[in-house]
């Protein structure tokens, strides 16, 4: 489903943040992405969301090579992949319900398909009593469950979290990996960058560990 073939990136002149990095993720696979702060988790999740492109080698997403993509099929592409990055990008004008309902929008579905099933994600993520409010007037943790939320609602073919539970509690924190856990199981490949050791523990996926710039898969 995604393959890296000694990829490689650098920004600008500098030096490689990721070097001859090698991996497949399966369909319905689950993975955590580990490493030291720094090590290159986010730069490897904008990589595998076509946001970067690699210095070198090879990246394979879906069976297609994506240097050679034409840019009029990276939307399409894109829409396969749920995000959660650290920055949440919400829309400050719609509603949490509305920002969690749109990839669904998008697909051009009617609201009476999927707003039942929204409001009962809603719940799960604890912002039943927030649908109504504006990202602007949501606290970090609420806004990363709305992220969090919008991801997975159209259920993706891939997943990919950016450190999904840094801004809430423990106990949200599991609850959020069941989430995770429920969405592999219905056949999302997921990949959860994050540094909660309780949540990798909780989960026993195997580990991509990024170090150095190089890549290690354990488990
Ligand atoms: N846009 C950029 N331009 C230049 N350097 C960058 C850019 N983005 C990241 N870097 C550098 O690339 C390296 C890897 O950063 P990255 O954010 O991918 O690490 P990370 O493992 O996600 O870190 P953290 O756990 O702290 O989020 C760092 O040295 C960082 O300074």
């Amino acid at each position: 489903m995604i393959r890296f073939e000694n990829v490689g990136l650098r920004y600008g002149m500098g030096p490689e943040v990721l070097r001859d990095v090698n991996f497949h993720l399966a369909p319905a696979s689950f993975h955590f992405l580990t490493g030291p702060s720094g090590a290159g988790k986010t730069s490897l999740l904008k990589l595998m969301f076509l946001a970067n492109r690699p210095s070198r080698g090879l990246i394979t997403m879906f069976g297609q090579d994506i240097a050679t993509l034409p840019r009029a099929d990276l939307p399409p592409l894109r829409r396969r992949i749920g995000v959660v990055f650290q920055e949440f990008r919400l829309i400050d004008h719609l509603t949490t319900y509305e920002n969690i309902a749109l990839p669904l929008k998008i697909q051009g579905r009617k609201e009476e398909s999927y707003r039942a099933d929204v409001e009962e994600l809603l719940a799960w993520v604890g912002l039943g009593d927030r649908m109504n409010a504006k990202p602007p007037t949501l606290s970090g943790g609420e806004k990363q469950r709305a992220a969090i939320a919008r991801a997975v609602v159209a259920q993706p073919d891939v997943l990919l979290a950016d450190e999904p539970t840094g801004n809430v509690d423990p106990e949200m924190g599991q609850r959020l990996l069941r989430l995770f856990v429920e969405l592999n199981r219905l056949g999302t490949c997921v990949l959860i960058a994050t540094h909660d050791r309780a949540l990798v523990e909780a989960a026993g996926a195997p580990e991509l560990v990024l170090r150095n710039g190089g890549l290690t898969v354990r488990g």
